[in-house]
């Protein structure tokens, strides 16, 4: 064991009720959570950072002009933030959104308002609806994604192998809070799983289970709900699928189709983003090959037709964006009788302004299956308190299993930060990836316009570029991220759609060209690197003049954060590093405040 880890054991606290939000025990078990009155970037709307325009920015631009028309009223959310809601003038100054239509609708839904005339319907302004009453307006979305691959060999392959710190995850205290929670397991041996299951956990070489793994397969083995936090690249996603796969394979139920193809899936993952969605059905199906259970996936900008009839062949597991789902729901393509378990993956998001009335909408559905009789589960490696509060009218007397900090960033990515000028900051990038040549590089920028922007800038330097962000077709998201994903191309420029969840090999350094508006967005794009064990660098640029408000903040949350989880090891080495960058910030802070 490394020295620079403690070798605590793995705490699990006496089980407590959480009933109650009023019970005190419930807030002690997120005591370090955001909910402890962090604060966050949301009222900030900064302009910094717009770039001049050029053919690239004006193309986009117009699509992001639709996209004020929709959001302009705030009616239909989708946002990141709350900011997105407050000040919804200018997509530019807004970030990123997802699932929602692409160009050719946006710069339609300028001239009509379309945010204030959906009146809800659709929260995250996912419209690709195929056919339908907007279709006569809209050219229709032909992308047909490539059929998933039935080669074992490429569908085990997505897994990031383990790093030399995998196995300190085992150090990281957690605490389990709720009634009668079961023993965690040890190994997946010891888990009572299937055969089908240990099978495919071995062919993806995983050889013992994370500590998220530990605690929530057998509390959802046990018919629990669960809300489960643990740091970015920690096994989330496996710890709900092993299970609930095991469940269905334990105690098979007839596929229903009804009639007219209506499908009633036994599983409903939903996701913010539609390639996170991808992931995690490449995922069910890698954990579930060999079996007869049926995968199946829906998200926007993609042709429904395709869809629909795949779903409506039947399904077991149905992994959906939350407007496409939606699309298919009202269509009666899809309804939630056949429920066993509704899974909220990236959950705070998913419950925050822009997603939520999406969430209620299905929770609350007339054919949803009622609270007692399913299973929910939500996951994330950040889940402010208030949001904790939000979630627990949509779960069961559940179990909340929290590995480390709640809202913490990944122990392994070092962290560092420049102080640069706006004027400074494209060289400054340059530089960084000359220095870091061959090595793969995910720059996060706040706005679209900017991430096309820079692509193109170092694209003309002769570097292999790609960006991805919510103004590109569908096609050209996916395009851009598996040329990243094979090291085509060394580097993507994101904005926050690429922010979670997405689990991409050997990315060894994210770059937060923009800091992000809100302290869980940085730790979410900072865990794009450091995953499983292995080290990761995030680099993130400041501009003190401009962001002097978010750096303060930054500052007060990243030296709690850090104090709390350098407590976590032996030796003071990371601390010590993290003094430094907090020591760097607070010199720029003297000298501009
Ligand atoms: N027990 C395990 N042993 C080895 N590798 C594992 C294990 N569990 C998961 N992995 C791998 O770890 C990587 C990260 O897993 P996953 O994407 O589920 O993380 P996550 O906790 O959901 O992260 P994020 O918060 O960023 O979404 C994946 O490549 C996955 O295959």
């Amino acid at each position: 064991m490394d020295e620079d880890w403690d070798d605590n054991d793995v705490v699990v606290e006496a089980p407590q009720k959480v009933n109650s939000y009023d019970n005190d025990d419930v807030d002690e078990g997120h005591s370090l959570s955001r909910g402890r009155g962090f604060p966050t970037f949301i009222e900030d709307n900064d302009d910094f950072n717009k770039v001049g325009s050029n053919g690239f920015g004006e193309r986009r631009g117009r699509g992001g002009r639709g996209g004020r028309g929709r959001g302009g009223r705030g009616g239909r959310g989708g946002g990141r933030d709350r900011s997105d809601y407050e000040n919804g003038h200018d997509d530019y100054e807004n970030g990123d959104r997802d699932d929602r239509p692409e160009r050719g609708e946006r710069g339609r839904g300028r001239g009509r308002g379309r945010g204030g005339r959906g009146g809800g319907s659709r929260p995250n302004g996912d419209s690709e609806h195929g056919e339908g009453e907007d279709e006569a307006k809209k050219p229709p979305v032909t992308y047909v994604p490539p059929e998933p691959t039935d080669n074992e060999e490429e569908i085990f392959s997505s897994t990031i192998s383990s790093g030399i710190n995998f196995d300190k995850f085992d150090c990281i205290a957690v605490k389990v809070t709720g009634e009668n929670p079961p023993r965690a397991i040890e190994s997946f041996e010891t888990a009572n799983l299937r055969k089908y299951v240990l099978d495919n956990i071995l062919k993806s070489g995983y050889k013992k289970p994370t500590p998220i793994q530990k605690h929530a397969i057998p509390i959802i083995m046990a018919g629990r709900d669960l809300m489960g936090c643990a740091q970015t690249g920690s096994g989330k996603t496996a710890a709900f699928l092993l299970p609930i796969i095991n469940t269905l394979l334990q105690d098979p139920r007839d596929l229903i189709t009804g009639p007219n193809g209506c499908a009633q899936p036994q599983v409903i993952i939903v996701a913010p983003t539609r390639e996170l969605t991808l992931q995690i059905f490449n995922e069910a199906r890698k954990f579930s090959h060999g079996s007869i259970l049926k995968i199946a996936v829906a998200y926007g900008g993609t042709a429904v037709r395709h869809q629909g009839d795949n779903i409506s062949r039947g399904c077991h597991i149905l992994v959906a964006t939350p407007g496409r789902l939606h699309d298919f729901v009202d269509r009666n393509r899809v309804s939630f009788g056949g429920v066993r378990f509704v899974v909220l993956d990236e959950a705070d998001r998913m419950l925050d302004m822009g997603f939520m009335p999406s969430v209620e909408k299905m929770m609350e559905h007339s054919t949803m299956v009622p609270i007692t009789e399913r299973q929910t589960l939500m996951f994330s490696a950040t889940f402010p308190e208030d949001i904790q509060h939000l979630a627990g009218r949509f779960l069961n007397n559940y179990l909340f299993v929290a590995v480390g900090v709640v809202g913490g960033a990944s122990a392994d990515v070092e962290q560092i930060f420049h102080q640069v000028t706006k004027y400074e900051k494209q060289n400054m990038l340059k530089q960084l990836i000359q220095d870091n040549d061959g090595k793969r590089i995910l720059v996060f920028v706040e706005t679209k316009r900017n991430a096309d922007f820079i692509a193109a800038m170092l694209s003309e330097q002769q570097l292999l570029t790609s960006s991805i962000h919510g103004d590109r077709m569908q096609r050209e998201r996916e395009e851009a991220l598996l040329n990243f994903k094979s090291g085509r191309h060394c580097i993507l420029v994101a904005t926050a759609v690429a922010a979670r969840g997405l689990d991409i090999k050997n990315v060894d350094i994210v770059v937060n060209y923009d800091l992000p508006k809100s302290i869980d967005e940085y730790v979410h794009r900072i865990g794009r690197t450091g995953r499983v064990g292995n080290r990761g660098m995030a680099v993130s640029f400041y501009d003190s003049e401009k962001v002097i408000n978010k750096v303060i903040k930054l500052l007060k949350i990243l030296s709690v954060r850090r104090f709390s989880a350098a407590s976590q090891y032996k030796t003071s080495k990371y601390a010590l590093t993290y003094v430094i960058y907090a020591l760097c910030l607070t010199r720029a802070l003297i000298r501009f405040s």
